[in-house]
């Protein structure tokens, strides 16, 4: 099942608190890092590890280490950047590849102004971060940019999706896992997510809130 909807007491307290029109944007940049953070935790679960022989206090000692891909973080400009620092803060030695896309707001298509992926993409794991899945043109446009630089191991962390946005992943890219602190109830006529967050970029940042 390609869709996580983690329901985790911490989240959905931290979910709801970011419902709140009124919630500043202090406070609205630290809860996307956090809640970003405990998505992280879910979507590195299963991440395999191996024994490894280190020299204890009393003497050698076979503990465990993570095995295989090292992790890649892309944020999607610019909203994505509110979720980088809670991500790094788990796993501080990821790299870190930026993708800028940018919705046009009349015709809600996708428009990639910025490609910068760093590192062996093929031998990572890439973990997308960006806060709203709404039509979902933004994640698909960004999977479609790893694939093609070889990326093969890819999941999404989001906070909020729409079934639409879902959609849309599952059908073009079944194999990218999806972890989300909600799956909301759908679009309205402008492309945002009901009930959502509003738009995460300009909360995140400080800007003028579109009129939704
Ligand atoms: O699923 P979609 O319909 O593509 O919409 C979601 C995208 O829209 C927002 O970014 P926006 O284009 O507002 O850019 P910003 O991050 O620079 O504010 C959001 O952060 C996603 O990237
Ligand atoms: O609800 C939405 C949809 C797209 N982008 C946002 O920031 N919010
Ligand atoms: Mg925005």
């Amino acid at each position: 099942m390609p869709i996580h909807e983690i329901r985790h007491p911490l989240i959905r307290h931290k979910l709801g608190l970011m419902r709140r029109a009124d919630l500043s944007t202090k406070n609205f940049r630290e809860m996307s890092q956090e809640v970003a953070a405990l998505l992280t935790y879910e979507a590195t679960k299963e991440l395999p590890l191996e024994p490894t022989l280190i020299e204890g206090w009393a003497g050698p000692l076979h503990v465990e280490k993570l095995a295989g891909k090292k992790v890649t973080v892309v944020p999607i400009l610019r909203a994505g950047i509110g979720m980088l620092d809670g991500v790094l803060s788990l796993i501080p030695g990821a790299k870190v590849s930026a993708v800028g896309i940018a919705r046009n707001e009349e015709t809600l298509q996708a428009q990639t102004y910025l490609e910068r992926l760093v590192g062996q993409l093929d031998q990572r794991l890439a973990l997308i971060v960006d806060p709203m899945l709404a039509t979902g043109g933004s994640m698909v446009a960004t999977i479609d940019l790893l694939k093609k630089a070889g990326c093969r191991d890819i999941r999404a962390l989001v906070l909020v999706a729409a079934p639409e946005g879902i959609k849309a992943v599952e059908s073009r890219h079944p194999d990218v896992h999806i972890y989300t602190a909600s799956v909301d109830s759908h679009l309205n006529e402008d492309g945002y997510i009901i009930p959502g967050l509003g738009d995460a970029g300009d909360r995140i940042f400080g800007t003028r809130q579109k009129d939704i």
